[in-house]
């Protein structure tokens, strides 16, 4: 195995939980099971309602720390003729597990994305995606996820093993560019400026 899947410690894979690390615990003010969760951010190219070309997945909160959602290939999405790309998907993936750190109330962004893609998703598909966390260890979060297409029990079509790392607020206000910062902080629907900033974009 490589350097790149393996810690410089004792040749574990960096996205196998170390022993030390403990079970997810869902935040007691997660929204509950079947809720949707709504767009985190209008400019979110994954969630936001206002990126004409962005994925507008819709994620509903499940049991414990475990989402759903649900993403619909549109031609803005292709990468081979009538084909969505593979980037899209991992956009779709990635956004799913990280909608996870909000039933925890966990601001986290993520550090590693690793996908299989197992069967070509055409254009006009809706890919059924789940996530759940697997375990935290420090500001590590383990999660997986997966998607299946032809319906929510459909054959599985792209899969991915994700670790996420706790940050601050700093992380977004230092780094993001100052006009959309200025422009989410400036919100006046309070919640709004909460979510865009209380989990990573
Ligand atoms: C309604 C709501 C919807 C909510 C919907 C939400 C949707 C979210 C959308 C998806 C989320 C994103 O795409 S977020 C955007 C994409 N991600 C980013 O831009 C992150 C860029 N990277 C960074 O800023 C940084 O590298 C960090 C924050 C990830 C880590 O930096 P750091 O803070 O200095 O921490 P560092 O010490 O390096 O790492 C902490 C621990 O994590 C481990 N670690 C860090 N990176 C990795 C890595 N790539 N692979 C393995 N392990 C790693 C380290 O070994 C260490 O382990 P140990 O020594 O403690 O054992």
């Amino acid at each position: 195995m490589s350097s790149a899947t393996t810690s410089a410690s004792g040749g574990r894979p960096v996205l196998a939980p170390p022993p030390d690390a403990t079970e997810p615990v869902r935040h007691p003010d997660a929204p509950a099971p079947g809720t949707p969760l709504g767009p985190h951010y209008d400019q979110c190219f994954g969630c936001g309602d206002d990126q004409p070309y962005g994925l507008h997945l819709a994620v509903r909160a499940g049991e414990g720390v475990g989402v759903t959602a649900e993403f619909t290939v549109r031609p803005a999405h292709q990468g081979a003729p009538g084909l969505a790309h593979g980037g899209v998907l991992a956009s779709a993936l990635d956004e799913t597990l990280g909608s996870l750190n909000w039933l925890r109330r966990v601001i986290a962004v993520t550090g590693r994305l690793e996908s299989d893609f197992l069967r070509p998703v055409p254009v006009g598909a809706t890919l059924h995606l789940s996530a759940r966390c697997t375990a935290v260890a420090g500001r590590k979060m383990y999660a997986s996820a997966e998607g299946r297409i032809g319906g929510p029990q459909g054959p599985v079509a792209v899969r991915a093993q994700a670790l996420f790392v706790e940050v601050g607020v700093s992380h977004f206000t230092s780094n993001g560019r100052p006009e959309e910062i200025r422009a989410a902080m400036s919100d006046p629907d309070q919640v709004k400026v909460v979510r865009a900033f209380e989990v990573g974009p």
